[in-house]
């Protein structure tokens, strides 16, 4: 078994949690609360530009033109591209998304999980580190619209059916990359090392549970800054 495939089977009991909490209940029986998803669009507005940083710390760890023109791409697409999932999110609390997100906040949660990829950025040479702690991204959200689409007969008219689809497409090319660099860096590296990367997957994996649960219970920090 591949070494990504081991870690996307490790996380699978995790993402069956997910899949359960609240908040992806709410978007399955589209029972959601307005407030929900805007405490979620305007943390996740703020996550994916930092996303897009990070990817742009990856450029100087690889070596091929083919690798930088793709995190070019992947850079593009977290800084602009995903407002396509955003939009949708927007259209169902019937709010202007440029509005919701005007007054964004950074939520502990959000911090705590970006923070993760940022440490290894910079504590770690290798990309192989980073991109364990990137790659639950888009492999969690990519399996959860797998499981709301296998798992519920939606009707057209569900509002959120387009929000699943959006992730059941997009993020297929993205794995591709990610899971390759995995695998050739879990072929050449220490079995300590390997450990580190594989533990950055999960850790992020539990991350994207917080995340959803964050917005879910509108989290905060415990004081106001003047
Ligand atoms: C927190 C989070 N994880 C994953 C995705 C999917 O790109 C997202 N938009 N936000």
């Amino acid at each position: 078994m591949r070494f990504s495939e081991r870690l996307q089977q490790q996380v699978e009991p995790i993402i069956e949690r997910i899949y359960q909490d609240e908040f992806i209940q709410g978007f399955v029986n589209d029972d959601i609360s307005t407030e929900a998803i805007k405490h979620y669009l305007k943390a996740d507005a703020r996550y994916l530009n930092e996303f897009a940083k990070v990817y742009a710390l990856l450029i100087p760890k690889v070596n091929s033109k083919e690798e930088i023109k793709f995190l070019v791409e992947q850079i593009e697409f977290a800084s602009s591209g995903e407002v396509g999932a955003h939009q949708i999110l927007a259209d169902y609390i019937g709010e202007p998304y440029l509005e919701v997100i005007k007054d964004g906040a950074w939520y502990p949660t959000a911090d705590h999980y970006i923070k993760h990829m940022y440490y290894n950025a910079y504590a770690h040479e290798h990309a192989a580190y980073t991109i364990a702690a990137m790659a639950p991204c888009p492999y969690v959200y990519r399996r959860l619209a797998q499981m709301a689409l296998e798992r519920n007969n939606f009707s057209d008219n569900h509002k959120l059916k387009e929000w699943f689809n959006f992730y059941l497409k997009g993020m297929d090319e993205l794995m591709v990359y990610l899971d390759g660099w995995l695998n050739d860096f879990s072929e050449s590296c220490s079995e300590a090392e390997l450990k580190v990367v594989e533990r950055n997957f999960l850790e992020s994996t539990v991350h994207e549970r917080n995340f959803f649960n964050m917005a879910f219970t509108k989290q905060d920090w415990e004081f106001e800054v003047e």
